[in-house]
């Protein structure tokens, strides 16, 4: 048996270059699992809560020693002794030693480094790649995603006008996840060229998830590039669109209308352009219209229930909710229940515990929907959402452009699954491909 003797924590940088938890756990059998955080910008109100120190004199009050302190006083004294292969039990003795509705006590970057620590503890008892272990653990069959490549960035993710945060390569029409990551590759090379023609050369830097930033005024210019590319590219019909408006980032609380140039207003260069819930419904309409969308995540605020019901009543596309939903088994079920969206934006980091994550999941596919496993726009090298991703069959992630290697940590580890498939199980591991929006 395999039991916690104790567990590390300590402060890295993320990709944003700020602080965040490695946890480090060690076990009765001398071995040690590592496992690092990730942290979101748009974050949803209803998250579970992220500790930071509010202590000025340190990264501008962004540390996190106290989840430090918390992992290593608090945690592993409760955890000494236990089975590496209860995650369940360990994740529910966390929950409840915290004992706050949001984990705000012990903070979910302190709790959720130690219940992804746990995993791979666990897994390697077992002597199964983590995949394997997660799924066993959810019941569910292991599938390689479709990769959803954000190339171009805006929202609070890029210093460009754009409001909407996400605009996803998805090669849906690719025969393998290896596949699937060339193509991806080749359209944001060819992407990179198609925006220092019309944008000019200083278009091509990047925001936060690394793709591209560039000074796009209309929305639609965006669709158009992507399209453009793809074409170029010679992947017409095979490469999909999918987009996250992250819209409670431009809600105007005052008049609950939606403000299409927030970054302008905020910048003090230039006003608000305000439009009304019915008019970016119409909006969102057209452009699935006239592009080859094949999904849109949060296009309203995260307490826009009405709206996001509304819309999704007509869309034609499925409707993920992310801020929305939190990864939080009782918004889902509220969201199943009034038919408020039909898909699901995974992120483990915004319950806080594997067990919940695997919950999450399992109601989103009861209900039939999809579910878009996702990393953060602030990451580390931590590759665990390319494992659970597989080991749940959700048959979608989003990690990113395929460059920056927070990002390729993940996209990269996922080619190195389905080559290990293919040479131990002779090709039997199933890529999602055109069945990507069903689990
Ligand atoms: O909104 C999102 O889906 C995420 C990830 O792309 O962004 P953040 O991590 O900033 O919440
Ligand atoms: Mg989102």
């Amino acid at each position: 048996m395999s039991t916690i003797k104790s567990i590390k924590a300590r402060e890295i940088l993320d990709s944003r270059g700020n602080p965040t938890l490695e946890v480090e756990l060690f076990t009765n059998k001398g071995q040690t699992f590592i496992a690092k955080v990730p942290s979101g910008a748009s974050t949803g109100i209803n998250e579970a809560f992220e500790l930071r120190d509010g202590d000025k004199s340190r990264y501008l009050g962004k540390g996190v020693l106290n989840a430090v302190r918390n992992v290593e006083d608090i945690i592993s004294k409760a955890l000494f002794g236990k089975d590496v292969l209860n995650q369940v039990e360990i994740d529910n003795t966390m929950i409840k030693l915290d004992g706050t509705k949001n984990k705000s006590k012990l903070g979910a970057n302190a709790i959720v480094g130690v219940s992804m620590a746990v995993a791979r503890a666990a897994a390697c008892e077992k002597g199964v790649p983590l995949y394997r272990y997660i799924s066993e653990l959810a019941g569910t069959n292991i599938r390689l995603p479709v990769p959803c490549f954000n190339v171009i960035n805006g929202g609070k993710h890029a210093g460009n006008p754009l409001p909407i945060q996400e605009f996803m390569l998805v090669p849906l029409g690719a025969p393998s996840f290896a596949e699937a990551l060339r193509y991806g590759s080749e359209i944001y090379h060819v992407l990179k060229e198609v925006i220092s023609k019309r944008y000019g050369l200083d278009a091509t830097n990047v925001g936060d998830e690394g793709g591209f930033a560039p000074p796009i005024l209309d929305i639609k210019d965006a669709f158009d590039i992507l399209v453009n590319a793809i074409d170029l590219a010679g992947y017409t019909g095979k490469v999909k669109i999918g987009f996250d408006s992250a819209a409670s980032e431009f809600l105007d609380q005052k008049t609950n209308n939606y403000d299409l140039d927030f970054k302008k207003k905020a910048a003090g260069t230039g006003k608000s352009s305000l439009v009304t819930p019915d008019a970016l419904a119409d909006m969102y309409s057209k452009f699935i219209e006239q592009y080859p969308i094949v999904f849109i995540e949060d296009p309203f605020g995260e307490e826009d229930w009405s709206s996001f019901k509304k819309f999704t009543s007509v869309s034609r596309v499925p409707i993920i909710g992310d801020d929305l939903l939190c990864t939080n088994p009782e918004r889902i079920k509220r969201a199943i229940k009034e038919k408020t969206c039909n898909s699901l934006l995974l992120k483990i980091n915004q319950i806080g515990t594997l067990s919940e994550t695997i919950e999450a999941a399992n109601l989103a596919k009861g209900a039939g929907w999809g579910c878009l496993v996702s990393h953060r726009s602030g990451e580390t090298d931590d590759s665990f959402i390319a494992d659970l991703v597989v080991g749940l069959g959700t048959g979608q992630i989003k990690s990113g452009a395929p460059c920056r290697f927070e990002r390729l940590a993940k996209y990269n580890r996922l080619m190195k699954i389905e080559e290990t498939e293919i040479l131990s199980n002779g090709n039997k591991i199933k890529f999602a491909g055109k069945e990507f929006s069903h689990f």
